[in-house]
């Protein structure tokens, strides 16, 4: 049995604190409200994020000190737009003899980081090589109801990413590892743009092709990215690329789907955020890979469409047109280049 504090008390820092407690851990989940705090420790319920009783052994602290006092493991499960100052607060009170993991998905505008480099650059005390990711195909919505789910975990230290493995495996959440953290990353941010897409594409009423479309297609944009970072290109065709794709454009559990959907019924962007209540983190990664593309020039046309949309007003019909219009050209023509460059 393991201490261990969860960091953000959403709907996925819920859903994995009931996956630690399940395995026997002594959990202890952190939010910064304290009504929030007293709520869960009363009812243990969490209503507006998860409708499903927490087991009462997770105990919910709004001090961050008191919450990561002696524990062995630490999960950093906030929205990707407060990694920084929960990060900065998290410094002060841990050593590096604790194994962080974060399970977050998003890219920071502007400086273009991914997770684990805005926490280690707010920790230090923490080097980027043992930060680890946890990511994968997993809406909360079934993880706390004990489904099949699986993912994978990655760290340049390999025995973190073991540990971490240890800690969350069980007969209904099953954990893989993998060395690529900048793919699993990537992977998992960037699948979150499609994901808006495909909610789209259904608020407009185009069926199944389209969505089928948007996957593949995105599934590209995806891999040219991260490839020209250096990520492994398999990575995308493993859980946290095409399973997380998969389960984020199909699912009615998706955060990312249901905002897209609303849009594509005509919503504006303010009206749809006030209205999800949770974070919808595809409208911040589709600045940042937008800006990602333009300075590296890749081509990711799905993503500067849906920049357009989300940020130029641009009717998501015109896109639809704009992006079936486009040139002829070969399917396959940069991946095959990029997988037998990193082959050959
Ligand atoms: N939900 C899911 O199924 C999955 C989510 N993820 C990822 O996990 C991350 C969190 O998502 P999710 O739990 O769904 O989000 P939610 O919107 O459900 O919850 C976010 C939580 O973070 C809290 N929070 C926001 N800002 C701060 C801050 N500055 N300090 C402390 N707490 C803060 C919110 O508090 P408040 O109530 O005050 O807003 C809320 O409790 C995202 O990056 C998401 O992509 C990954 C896989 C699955
Ligand atoms: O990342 C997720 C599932 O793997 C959750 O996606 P949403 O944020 O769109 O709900």
């Amino acid at each position: 049995m393991s201490k261990v504090a969860v960091l953000g008390a959403g709907s996925w820092g819920t859903a994995l604190s009931i996956v630690l407690a399940d395995n026997g851990h002594d959990v202890r989940l952190w939010t910064h409200r304290a009504d929030q705090a007293d709520t869960i420790n009363s009812t243990h319920k969490n209503e507006k994020y998860l409708e499903i009783m927490i087991p009462k052994q997770i105990k919910a602290y709004d001090d961050l000190a008191k919450a990561v006092e002696d524990v062995s493991a630490v999960v950093v499960v906030v929205p990707s737009s407060a990694i920084r100052d929960v990060c900065a607060k998290l410094n002060n009170y841990i050593s590096s003899n604790i194994t962080i993991v974060h399970a977050s998905k998003g890219i920071e505008p502007e400086s273009l980081k991914r997770i684990s480099e805005m926490m280690s650059e707010e920790m230090s005390n923490y080097l980027y090589e043992d930060i680890v990711v946890l990511s994968g195909p997993s809406h909360a919505e079934e993880v706390g109801k004990r489904q099949p789910t699986t993912v994978t975990v990655s760290s340049l230290n390999e025995n973190n990413a073991e540990i971490i493995q240890d800690l969350f495996i069980n007969e209904a959440f099953r954990v893989y590892t993998s060395p690529d953290i900048l793919g699993v990353e990537l992977g998992g941010a960037l699948k979150n743009i499609i994901a808006l897409g495909a909610g789209i594409s259904d608020g407009l009423g185009y069926g199944d092709n389209a969505k089928a479309a948007l996957i593949t297609r995105g599934l590209a944009e995806i891999a040219r990215l991260g490839t020209s970072l250096g990520a492994n290109p398999l990575t995308f065709l493993g859980l946290p690329g095409v399973g997380d794709l998969i389960v984020t454009c199909t699912s009615v559990h998706s955060r990312n789907w249901r905002a897209g959907n609303l849009l594509g019924k005509g919503r504006k962007l303010e009206e749809v955020l006030d209205q999800m209540g949770m974070v919808v983190e595809g409208v911040r990664t589709t600045k940042a890979a937008h800006q990602f593309a333009e300075k590296q020039q890749i081509e990711m046309p799905i993503t500067k469409g849906l920049y357009n949309i989300l940020f130029e007003d641009e009717k998501p019909k015109t896109v639809v047109d704009q992006l079936m219009s486009r040139s002829k050209r070969e399917e396959m023509d940069d991946l095959a280049e990029l997988l037998s460059k990193k082959y050959s």
